[in-house]
């Protein structure tokens, strides 16, 4: 629950071990210009599947690239304020999130509300027609690449590694259009209590996206990227990195649409040897290694690129800016058992169920001052307040650009807070009481005072990162 995220003192640590191994060297990678290119990808990198736009229909191509300009246009790409390492930075490029209603994704401490794609049994407003039309493509684009990383995983035998041999073979040539209705049971199935019945369900679960994080920049308006640092590949849009909160082994795909096809490697010349600066690229690199030389692999105007079965776990990912301006859309089966609308009006019913609030009482009471329930009412208190109220206001307004969607929920959940802090107030109350048992009372402030102080710590630290709280909070 902390914003401090686990684990990131030791990676720092890996990493300066790794920076001082190198010295003043740079490690080698190859491209495609280079002998040996093939050969490495087949050999350490062979879960990358690039698919060339040429071999992606035409349809697919117009819808995507008119909804990445639709979507620029309304405005509705923001730059993320992220913490790593206990700062705040700004992400260079500029997200957002669209996926299965009410799904939400956190990345690097901050948590992403989806924009909803159209599935069936959703009720949708969006702001303009244009904009309904650009989730729609992205959900067809969702279910394109669903069905490709099905085939691709199949392609490579990696289908089978919980006994896949009768799974279904998808028809490669089945109208891409598939039928909302087929998302909307896909949808059905990402309940946190589904358990796999078969093996189909679990290749079907690594490629079930839910969401698809979309990404802009511009390098032209980004005078201050990154500089690649192990391998010298260059200007970076995207620092490398594991993608987080995924299902474990699950699939991520990317199509890509930088927006001017490069001219001719005029820059050849002058650089020889690496990538072409002018061109974007993925770089790839096997996690915590210096043997193994990277790899950078450019990507031209509608090429998809799938890392598939357990690539991001093995190995890190970083995009290299190229010249032009560029989209791209990440597709995702986000780890969500804890991070839909559901799950946390679940919580929140479940804590309220404490409140006893019955007329013919003048004020509210609790109904238990177990431990266990004043422990999971408080815990929910502050889930509510800092996965979810904070993160949503912290983010502004910028889910109103595309749709009124998460309003009613937040107001919901804004209103489960104000009779949690009621529930708190009335925990304190009972505390001050002199008949509780001098033990039994002991032992509830031992268990309430670790969560309070959470809390308090959590509002410190929101306060600190510039969080202009609504006026209730
Ligand atoms: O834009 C891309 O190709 C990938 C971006 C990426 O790695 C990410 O958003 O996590
Ligand atoms: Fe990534």
């Amino acid at each position: 629950m902390k914003r401090k995220g686990a684990g990131e003192r030791e990676k720092d640590v890996k990493k300066r071990k790794l920076l001082d191994e190198l010295g003043e060297s740079w490690l080698p990678y190859l491209t495609p210009k280079d002998d040996g290119f093939h050969q490495l990808w087949k050999t350490k990198y062979s879960k990358l599947v690039l698919r060339t736009a040429e071999k992606i229909p035409k349809e697919v191509h117009e819808e995507v690239q008119e909804a990445f300009l639709t979507l620029q246009k309304h405005g509705c790409f923001f730059q993320d304020l992220v913490r790593i390492k206990g700062k705040d930075f700004v992400t260079p490029v500029s997200r957002i999130l669209v996926g299965n209603p009410g799904c939400t994704y956190k990345y690097l401490n901050t948590r992403l509300f989806t924009v909803p794609w159209p599935v069936e049994g959703y009720e949708i407003n969006y702001s303009h027609p244009e904009i309904s039309k650009a989730c729609k493509a992205l959900i067809k684009l969702n279910c394109y690449l669903h069905r490709e990383s099905v085939l691709a995983l199949q392609e490579q035998n990696l289908a089978e590694t919980k006994g896949m041999e009768d799974s279904p073979v998808i028809d490669r040539h089945q109208d891409y259009a598939t039928s909302i209705t087929e998302m909307g049971s896909i949808l059905q199935d990402q309940s946190p209590s589904h358990v796999p019945e078969n093996d189909h369900s679990h290749l079907k679960e690594r490629t079930s996206y839910n969401l698809s994080l979309l990404n802009y920049m511009d390098p032209q308006q980004m005078p201050f990227l990154k500089q690649e640092p192990y391998f010298g590949m260059g200007k970076m849009a995207v620092s490398w990195h594991h993608d987080e909160n995924l299902v474990e082994g699950s699939t991520v795909a990317v199509y890509s649409y930088s927006c001017e096809e490069p001219a001719a490697d005029i820059l050849e010349e002058k650089a020889p040897s690496g990538r072409d600066p002018a061109v974007w690229h993925v770089g790839l690199k096997v996690a915590w290694d210096i043997k193994n030389p990277g790899l950078a692999v450019p990507l031209y105007p509608g090429d998809c690129y799938f890392m598939l079965d357990d690539l991001n776990m093995t190995h890190q990912h970083c995009v290299l800016a190229g010249l032009p301006p560029r989209f791209s859309s990440t597709h995702r089966v986000a780890e969500c058992s804890q991070g839909t609308l559901p799950y946390i009006l679940d919580q929140c019913n479940a804590a309220l169920q404490n409140l006893c609030t019955d007329t013919h009482l003048s004020c509210p009471t609790l109904k238990s001052l177990d431990v266990d329930d004043i422990k999971r009412v408080e815990e929910t208190h502050n889930e509510v307040e800092f996965e979810w109220l904070r993160q949503f206001w912290f983010q502004g307004k910028r889910y109103r650009k595309c749709t009124d969607w998460w309003d009613k929920p937040m107001a919901a959940l804004d209103e489960f807070w104000r009779k949690l802090e009621l529930m708190t107030s009335l925990l304190l109350c009972e505390f001050r009481k002199e008949e509780q048992a001098e033990e039994q009372r002991k032992e509830r402030i031992s268990c309430l005072l670790p969560i309070l102080e959470e809390r308090q710590e959590l509002r410190q630290d929101w306060l600190a990162s510039g969080y202009i709280a609504p006026v209730h909070l």
